[in-house]
């Protein structure tokens, strides 16, 4: 079975679509629980036409990753749902935009309380601290919105240049201007 990592800085978890819960589970919860309140909360990156994602648990423990450092995620909104197990410390923390002007709080801190979850812009630096004890276990879904990051790659800040990729790949679709994606006409009808 293919076992990749859950992303680039993460080297424990599981990709949730190598377990095939993208069609029972991810796809369902993106588009019929959480677009309601993306929509609501994040109008100007796509909330209400994030068509992807990237989903995965992360796991922190003594003897594995400790922490994870600050980083934006490759996500336009991204949600974060605490597991459990048990565990001490290892609270998410939040700093600036990444390319925002806006002034905001320059840190703050978020204590995981198990089975409850956050959503927060993907582009907003943030990071784990290191947990004391036990171990740590996160739902992590990255949701994209291709309307968005067709035009600018979130994390290159330039014209996606598109490959082929497999499922969802990064999130991209079409060949941008000549040819726009379905999803331009779902988001206006929203
Ligand atoms: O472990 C966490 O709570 C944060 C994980 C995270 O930021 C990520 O995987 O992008
Ligand atoms: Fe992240």
């Amino acid at each position: 079975m293919p076992k990749g990592r859950p992303n680039t800085m993460n080297n424990y978890g599981v990709l949730l679509n190598e377990l095939g819960m993208d069609e029972g589970f991810l796809t369902p919860l993106r588009e019929q629980f959480l677009r309601p309140i993306t929509a609501l909360l994040y109008p100007e990156l796509g909330g209400s036409c994030l068509d992807s994602h990237r989903a995965f648990v992360v796991k922190y423990s003594l003897h594995e990753d400790l922490d994870l450092s600050s980083h934006y995620d490759n996500a336009e909104v991204t949600l974060n749902v605490s597991l459990g197990k048990d565990f001490t410390e290892g609270n998410l923390y939040f700093e600036d935009f990444y390319k925002d002007p806006s002034p905001v709080p320059k840190y703050l801190e978020v204590e995981h309380v198990g089975a409850q979850g956050l959503l927060h812009r993907g582009g907003q630096i943030h990071g784990a601290l290191p947990i004391g004890s036990g171990e740590r276990w996160n739902l992590i879904v990255w949701m994209r919105s291709s309307l968005i990051r067709n035009q600018l790659c979130p994390m290159c800040n330039s014209k996606p240049q598109l490959v082929e990729a497999e499922g969802f790949g990064d999130g991209f679709t079409g060949t941008l201007e000549e040819d726009m994606p379905e999803t331009v006409d779902v988001c206006a009808l929203w």
